[in-house]
This record gives C-alpha cells, structure tokens and sequence, in this order.
C-alpha cells in the first residue's frame, strides 16, 4: 500500500492547469503525473463485507459467482482480484467484471486498489565454484557418475570468473544444478541488481576548467535566479550559436541548483537520439541522474519513476513526459533544443507543450526554467524580446584551448538548377582524413514509385499518400500508416512493365556513396537503420573512433552530435518541407539548415556547409547560410504580424477523422455554422473560424481528416464550455497544421 498521494499537490496544480489549457478530462490531465504503467501494476485485492450473510441479496447473481462469494466470505480473507474473477469465469472476463462490479455495487464486496512499490532490490542467482573439488568430493570416481550436463555446467561455472549468471536459462539447469549443488561444487550467491540506467556515450573529455566570458556571464544570471526567489521573471532563453556551449552552462546551472538541495529536469527532444547528453549527465552526476527512456521497458521506468520520488535522483533526464516526473523540490528546468516540435505531445490527450508546461511548472513552483537554442522558436524569441523570460546570448563557438577564435562552418548554396559541388568537397574531406554529414529529410530509396507509361503513382490504399520504396527490403511501405506491400511487376493501372524509383531517399544515397568509396565505412541514420539506443550509441562509438567517416541520414543526423573531426555537413535537399502549407515551414527550415550546418568545425579545423536547393532565394535559406538568426526573425515576425500568426494570436485546430467523409463534413458544416452563430450572439469577434478544410493528407488508415482552424488571442475562453464533437479533437497551440 503506497500511504501518500501519488500526485503530489504540485503535480494536481500542473495537471489543473493542463486540463484547463489544452482542453482534456481530469483523467487525462493528470495522468502524465501518474507512474508509468501503473493500470499494469496496480493490484486490487477484494474482502468480503461482513454483516450481508443473507445471500439471498445473491439470487439475480451467476451460480459460480455465488459460490465464489461463499468461499471468499468463508476464506476470511482477502484475495487478489483476478484469483476471484477466474472462479466466476475463467473463459469470458467481461463476464466476471461485470458481475464483480454488481457485488461491488450492492456492498456484498470491498475493492481496494493499491499501488506496490516496486520491491526495494531485485536480486541475480549466481553459481560460484563450491568449496568441494572432484577429488575432495567423492573420490576419482565422481565425474563418471555425473551425466554430461552437469559435468557442462560445472566447467562453465569455473570458467565464469564473476559467477555464472543463471538468468534466463535457470528452468534449463534445473536438476544439474541442483545436483551440482547438493555435493558442494557449486554454491549459490545473489546478487543485488542496480536499477539499470543507459549510460549513454561517455564523454571523450573531462569537463571544461573555465568557461568563457559569456558562457559565464550567463550562467552567472541563472544562479542570481535560483540564489533569490524574487528575481522575475523565472525563465530564461539561451540563444547560443552552435557549439557555443550551452551544454556546459546547463550542467553547471543543474550543479547548482542540486548544491541547493533541489532537483533539476533536463528535458531533451528525443532521448534516443541524444546518447551524448544522456553519458555527459552519467558523468557529471554519478548514482545520481534517472533517465528516463520510453524504450526501457514499463517495469524499469516504473522504478525510475520510484527513485526519483524517494529523492534519490537529483537530475531527471528525458523527453517531454520526464516534465511530470515526482521530483518533489524541482529547482531547475531545462529545456534544450527549446524549439523542436517534438516538446509537443500529439499522438494523445492531454496535447500539451513541454515548454509550455515547465513554464506553468516554475510559476507554481518558484524554480527556474532555461530554455536554450540556436534557433530559438519565433514565438519564444519574440516574448523574450518582450521581456517575458530573460535573454542571454552566446554569440560566438568555444574557441580553441590555445585561444583561437572557432568559426561558424563557411556555408554555401548550391542551386540545383546550375551545379553539384559536393562531391568535389567530399572528395578533399576524405582525402583530408576528416567526416562528413550529409543530411536528407526522406529515408528509403524513393519518395514514391511512377509509372513511365501512365504517369499513375501506387498509393496507400489507406492513406492518400503515395509508398515509398526501399529497396534493402524490396517492399513499399506507407510512411504514415507503416502498410507494406512487394513492389508489382505491372503497373496497377495500365500494366505497363515500367515503374521507377522518384526521388532518393537516404538508402540509395548511402548505396551510391558506397560505389563511389568502397573503401570508407559509411553510417546511414534514420528510422529504418536504427532502431534502439545500443545500435545508436554503436554508431555513435564508430563515428567517435574515426573508423565510420561519413554519415547519412534522416533529422537524427541534426540533432546535437558534436565530433569535432566532422568538417563538412551537407544538407541533400533543402526544399524539402520548404513549401509544406504550415506558416511555421519557413522557421523549421531555417532551424534544420543551421542544426545540420552547425554539426561541422567543431574541432581545430574550421569546417563547411553545403546547402543544395532549388531556391537559393528563399529568405530561410538566405538566412541560414549567414547563420543569421536576426535577419531570418526580422522578416519572420513581420510576416507573421502581418498574418495574425502566432505569437501574435494563438491557434486552435479542431480536427475531426472518420471513416465516412461525409461524415466528415457534416460535422465540421455544422460545428463550424453553429460556432459562428455563437460567436456573433456572444459578440465574439475577437475569433476568426477558418475552414473546414482537408488536412494533409486528407485519409490516414482507412479515416479521412478534416479540420477547423481556430484563431485569436483568447481561443482558451472561446472553447470554454463548448462541446466538441465525438469524431473531433482539439490540439490548442498546435506546432504542426494537419
Ligand atoms: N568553457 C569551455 N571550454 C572548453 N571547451 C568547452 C567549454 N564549454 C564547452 N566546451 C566544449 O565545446 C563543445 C561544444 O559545446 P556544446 O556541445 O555544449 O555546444 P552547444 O552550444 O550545446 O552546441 P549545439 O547547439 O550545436 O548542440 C563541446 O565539446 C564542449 O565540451
């Protein structure tokens, strides 16, 4: 039985504020706050309640479920949930909840729900050579009358010089060991298991000494905050080229505020994806830093969760959720990489903004939030403007221990109308003994597959999409919906025999870099390739080591990685998600373009950037290859003041999906003509109503999609109290339009 509330009333204020903001049920608000898997790990354990003996109450009641509560009154005791369910009827469970529930209802039975914490340590049966050798044993005779297993186990046992580990393989051993056990030539030994935490890449070097001047100018405003509750505001940005070391500022902000006895949370994108972050923080914070990692399994992040609430963890490191994770004295949140949509929760309830989030949790809490990017979001950049978070600049790289200057990498655009000069440059970065990163935003090896005869593209039949081809495993496969079919022979339409491969993707640009090197190891990045933090943390240790030297790949390839031997990055195809009918394309673009530009010239040698597109004049391009972040939010904010955008309104998309597009748009018609009738009752014209209006792409799975678009500066009290459709969900502040 856990005796306190689970959710702390920190976590009820956080999670108030969420149900209110993004528009969810309680359930749904507080659950980030709960432990992980806890439905999984919850135990309900039912009593007999004592008085009802009349069991006539029982006669509109199932003959087994009778007899099940005659046994569990005579029993005396309590039992386990399920052990009840399976004697009402162990074949149909609804069934028996249904019935359990009845006998909960009429007071004939007590359910009390509980959540064990996880045992305090779990413990691995080891065998270690016994005291008893052959010899000592039972004479020369003693091998002959063991039978060949055990005479296998035995030799493996001395062989294993920090015990035999009989995890997983111990029903296997069986009576072998048993025996083994019984004459004293092995013995047994348990041994505690540390809750496994992933390491991570440990870091090739020791902390820095000194900072530079900004690095400490900036940490030096953020340890004011957290020395004194009264400095306001509570947040910060950290605008920081890249390789300035914001890292560092980071670390030591987090080691202050842990020196003050508080907790600190160090949000990350994509956990997975950041494997040098996640071994700086093991480093920094021995036996101290939780990570949590939605790949571990619901078991371990369950006793992370534990840790962290039992205070034994001062650093939580993680993506979004790790947000609502039970630090009880949170001091400090970071927020790195602050503009990456990922902070945003979209696949389900409550759709909340991590950033958003800490910085409700900091009101509340009275710690300090640092968000730091090189590309701060827009809207982040324009409050810090404004003076709603503190502004601290990192304007220039770490320079070089001997006191050189570090250069941003030279970028050139490359207009894909006139000519192909990376190759050249890769050429002189092999023959150099340095790496590159070449960066594509599609994987597989064709956008889509084309018909030469008709021109028909083979579509998902589900999703209005066309397959994408890969060619390692020879299958179409639906990017949104992951539907994977064999390439046909024949053209679906016309049965023309000529169907080729539009649009490389990043396989058939590592299969070509291949022919053309076959000699250099070469790394390919992306969803298909890796699949789980160990091949990544792999890849990463071939690319430290220098034996990878050229790495292809998806958004994975942007984020983060600092190998200071990497002196040329190439971004493949810029264009891609340049025209994409969101307001925010042109801000993505620009942030990708400097990411993937900002990974060369980390180390001594100064690097280059090479950006290939069609429209070398687009003002994100423009501005990426300066690395200007003013230049590109000057024209930026213009734009969007001039289009009502965010920061300067907020934004609600109400999206309704269906399998009936009529459905659809009946209900969106109806929703969208009775909200503009209310809206000018209310003599609300502070809200525009736009749409309906398909998303893109308009059928996923099988469901076509449509949506609203709310937008004004007070959409929260616009949406108070209205329903919703049940085919509809509304996303407030969303960072994508679907
Ligand atoms: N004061 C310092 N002295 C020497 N080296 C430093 C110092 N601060 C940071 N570094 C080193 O500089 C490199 C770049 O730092 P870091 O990766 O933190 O930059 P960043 O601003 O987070 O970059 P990005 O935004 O590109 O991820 C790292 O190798 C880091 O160890």
């Amino acid at each position: 039985m856990e005796p306190s509330p689970l959710v702390g009333s920190l976590g009820l204020e956080l999670a108030e504020w969420l149900g209110q903001t993004y528009r969810c049920s309680p359930f749904e608000a507080v659950a980030p706050a709960l432990p992980p898997g806890f439905r999984a790990q919850q135990r309900s354990r039912l009593t007999a309640v004592p008085g009802p003996e009349d069991s006539g109450g029982l006669a509109s009641f199932r003959e087994s479920t009778r007899a099940a509560w005659q046994e569990l009154v005579d029993s005396a005791r309590a039992w386990e949930e399920i052990t009840f369910l399976k004697r009402i009827d162990p074949n149909h469970a609804n069934v028996a909840r249904r019935e359990l529930q009845r006998l909960v209802g009429r007071g004939l039975v007590r359910k009390e729900v509980s959540l064990p914490r996880p045992r305090s340590h779990r413990y691995r049966r080891l065998l270690i050579p016994g005291q008893y050798t052959d010899a000592g044993e039972e004479g020369e005779s003693a091998p002959q009358t063991r039978g060949t297993r055990q005479v296998e186990l035995l030799a493996a046992v001395r062989e294993a010089a920090a015990g035999y580990d009989t995890t997983g393989t111990a029903s296997l051993l069986g009576s072998a060991a048993d025996a083994l056990l019984q004459r004293g030539l092995v013995a047994e030994e348990w041994r505690r298991v540390e809750p496994e935490t992933p390491a991570g890449v440990a870091p090739a070097n020791p902390p820095p000494k000194h900072l530079t001047a900004a690095q400490a100018d900036a940490l030096n405003s953020i340890t004011a905050a957290l020395d004194d509750p009264n400095v306001l505001p509570r947040s910060f940005l950290l605008h920081g080229v890249t390789g300035s070391g914001k890292t560092e500022v980071y670390l030591r902000a987090i080691a202050h505020a842990v020196g003050r006895g508080k907790q600190a949370i160090y949000l990350v994108p994509e956990i997975a994806l950041t494997p040098q972050t996640v071994g700086i923080v093991n480093d920094r914070f021995p036996g101290r830093a939780a990570v949590l990692h939605h790949r571990l399994t619901e078991r371990q992040r369950f006793e992370e969760w534990w840790r962290i609430r039992d205070g034994q963890a001062d650093v939580v490191v993680g993506p979004r959720s790790a947000l609502f994770a039970p630090a009880l004295n949170p001091g400090i949140v970071i927020v790195d990489e602050e503009h990456e949509p990922a902070y945003k929760q979209d696949e389900h309830p409550p759709y909340y903004h991590a950033r958003d989030a800490a910085l409700a949790l900091a009101r509340r809490s009275g710690a300090v939030v640092v968000m730091g990017s090189a590309t701060p979001d827009v809207s982040t950049y324009y409050e810090a403007t404004r003076g709603r978070h503190h502004l601290l600049r990192l304007p220039e790289r770490v320079p070089h221990p001997d006191g050189r200057a570090t250069p941003l990498p030279d970028v050139s655009v490359v207009d894909m109308r006139r000519e192909l000069r990376l190759t050249e440059a890769l050429d002189s970065t092999l023959e150099a003994g340095r790496q590159a990163i070449l960066f594509l935003n599609r994987r597989g090896s064709a956008a889509f597959m084309q018909c030469r005869d008709c021109g028909g593209v083979i579509n998902c039949s589900r999703c209005s999409v066309a397959y994408a081809f890969h060619r390692e495993s020879g299958r179409l496969i639906c990017h949104y919906c992951n539907r994977q079919r064999r390439l046909p022979r024949a053209c679906p339409q016309c049965r023309g025999g000529r169907i080729r491969e539009m649009g490389a993707g990043t396989e058939t640009v590592a299969s070509h870099l291949q022919q053309r090197y076959p000699d250099v190891t070469i790394e390919r990045w992306d969803s298909d390739s890796v699949r789980n933090p160990a091949q990544l943390e792999a890849a990463m240790g071939r690319l430290s080591s220098g034996e990878a030297r050229i790495l292809v790949g998806t958004q994975m390839v942007a984020r983060g990685l600092d190998l200071p031997n990497v002196t040329l990055s190439a971004v493949l195809l810029a264009d891609l998600g340049l025209n994409l009918p969101d307001f925010r394309a042109g801000e993505r673009a620009f942030a990708l373009l400097c990411q993937v530009a900002g990974r060369a010239g980390r180390g001594d040698e100064p690097g280059r950037a090479i950006i290939q597109t069609y429209q070398p004049d687009h003002y994100a391009i423009a501005a990426a290859s300066e690395q200007d972040y003013a230049a590109f939010y000057g024209i930026e904010i213009e734009a969007r003041r001039h289009q009502g955008n965010p920061p300067f309104n907020r934004l609600a998309q109400v999206v309704c999906s269906d399998l009936s597009i009529r459905a659809v748009q009946q209900t969106l018609g109806e929703l969208v003509e009775s909200w503009r009738e209310q809206a000018v009752r209310e003599g609300r014209d502070d809200v525009d109503i736009i749409g309906p209006t398909p998303c893109l792409p308009e059928r996923v799975r099988g469901r076509y999609r449509w949506r609203l678009l709310l937008r004004g500066r007070r959409i929260w009290q616009f949406l108070e109290g209205r329903s919703i459709p049940r085919n509809c969900r509304v996303d407030v502040d969303p960072v994508r339009l679907d």
